[in-house]
């Protein structure tokens, strides 16, 4: 078993604890916080040993009923590989701490490509991944464009991608996030890092990003165009992705045109949290003009896609699983993801 460390139990981290615990190959032996609160009290009620980085808040915890294994580096020397879901920016401070303890460690998207020198998606660069000491999972946003252009690419090839993304302002319990009424233009600049960020899992693919931020918290939408090499029809675009365990096609039938019906539609599915872990792309906005011209909408739930793509680092890391076809099948299976159809 692949005894796995979840530094940072938030809206991310408490995702991957629970995917981790569904695997049968792997077991989490710690989860950390940094003051009490719900998402303690829910680390408590599934059982994960839980850690916290300042052993002087202890008491706090104690007087909460929360019971303290010890300290974020005691967690970080009982693992095999750390999940950093520390928010943005505090991941990077953590590495001399993995680097002490010669433990392997995942960074989520919020920190900087070189963090860890190596980005991944597993339907991308699984095999890269294999036996590294250091891995960065992109964000969610470059996670949805890398499974879909990795796709297309890998068919007809791609000459050029011009993305939009449309922004959730905060996560459903980020009461402190907005905006309340603006669509904020983040950044104002062209490109947004999504462009970049796609580059470091796939150099050779020319992308151009843009990025808003509007006042909903459930997904994130895109606009994504690519300029083919070689022509291609709807049907066959639409044939591969129903091949592809990890994008998921809104039907017409459905009704679903908006992020509010498709949150819906998950959490009626009975999927935890009502987590999308796939694209949930759009079947009726898939266009192929001129025959090389391809457009389509896609949501992306940004609390869930990363999650199944953190569980292949982890993985790809250990070394046991050298295919990514093997692993993304482990891992889909063991959280119940089928994509929508
Ligand atoms: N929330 C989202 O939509 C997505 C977030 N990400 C990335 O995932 C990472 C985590 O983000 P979230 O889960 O949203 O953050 P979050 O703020 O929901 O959770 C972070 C957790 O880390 C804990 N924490 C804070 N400082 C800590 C420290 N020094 N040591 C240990 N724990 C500490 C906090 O108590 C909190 O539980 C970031 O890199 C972010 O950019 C990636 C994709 C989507
Ligand atoms: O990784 C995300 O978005 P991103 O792909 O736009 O950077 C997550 O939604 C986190 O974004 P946030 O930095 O607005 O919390």
């Amino acid at each position: 078993m692949i005894k796995v460390a979840v530094n940072g139990y938030g809206t991310i981290g408490k995702r991957v604890a629970d995917a981790v615990s569904a695997q049968p190959d792997m077991e989490i032996i710690g989860v950390s916080k940094t003051k009490p609160g719900a998402e303690a009290f829910v680390a408590k009620e599934r059982g994960y040993p839980l850690y916290i980085a300042d052993l002087s808040k202890k008491e706090a915890f104690d007087k909460a009923g929360i019971p303290v294994a010890g300290s974020v580096e005691e967690m970080i020397q009982k693992a095999d590989i750390v999940v950093d879901a520390t928010p943005g920016g505090v991941g990077v401070g953590n590495k001399a701490l993995y680097e002490k303890y010669g433990k392997k460690a995942i960074w989520e998207g919020g920190e900087d490509h070189e963090v860890a020198g190596f980005s991944f998606n597993a339907s991308c660069n699984y095999t890269d991944a294999i036996g590294r000491q250091y891995a960065r999972v992109v964000s969610c946003n470059t996670t949805g464009l890398c499974r879909i252009i990795n796709l297309i690419d890998s068919a007809f090839g791609v000459k050029k991608v011009r993305a939009t993304m449309v922004r959730r302002g905060g996560d459903p319990g980020d009461i402190k996030r907005g905006p309340i009424d603006a669509i904020v233009l983040n950044p104002v600049t062209i490109p947004s890092h999504h462009g970049p960020d796609v580059q470091s899992v796939l150099p050779h693919i020319n992308i151009v990003t843009s990025a808003m931020i509007v006042p909903t918290t459930l997904m994130h939408m895109h606009f994504l165009n690519m300029e083919l090499k070689n022509p291609a029809t709807k049907e066959q675009v639409i044939e591969l992705i129903k091949a592809h365990s990890r994008l998921g096609l809104i039907e017409k039938s459905t009704g679903i045109t908006s992020t509010a019906q498709l949150k819906e539609y998950t959490s009626d599915l009975l999927r935890p949290r009502g987590d999308l872990w796939e694209n949930g792309i759009f079947k009726d906005s898939i266009s192929v003009l001129d025959g090389t011209d391809l457009y389509l909408f896609q949501a992306i739930h940004q609390e869930a896609d990363v999650v199944v793509e953190t569980v292949d680092c982890i993985r790809a890391m250990a070394g046991d699983v050298k295919s990514a076809a093997e692993s993304i099948a482990i891992t889909n299976k063991a959280v119940g993801l089928t994509a929508i159809r």
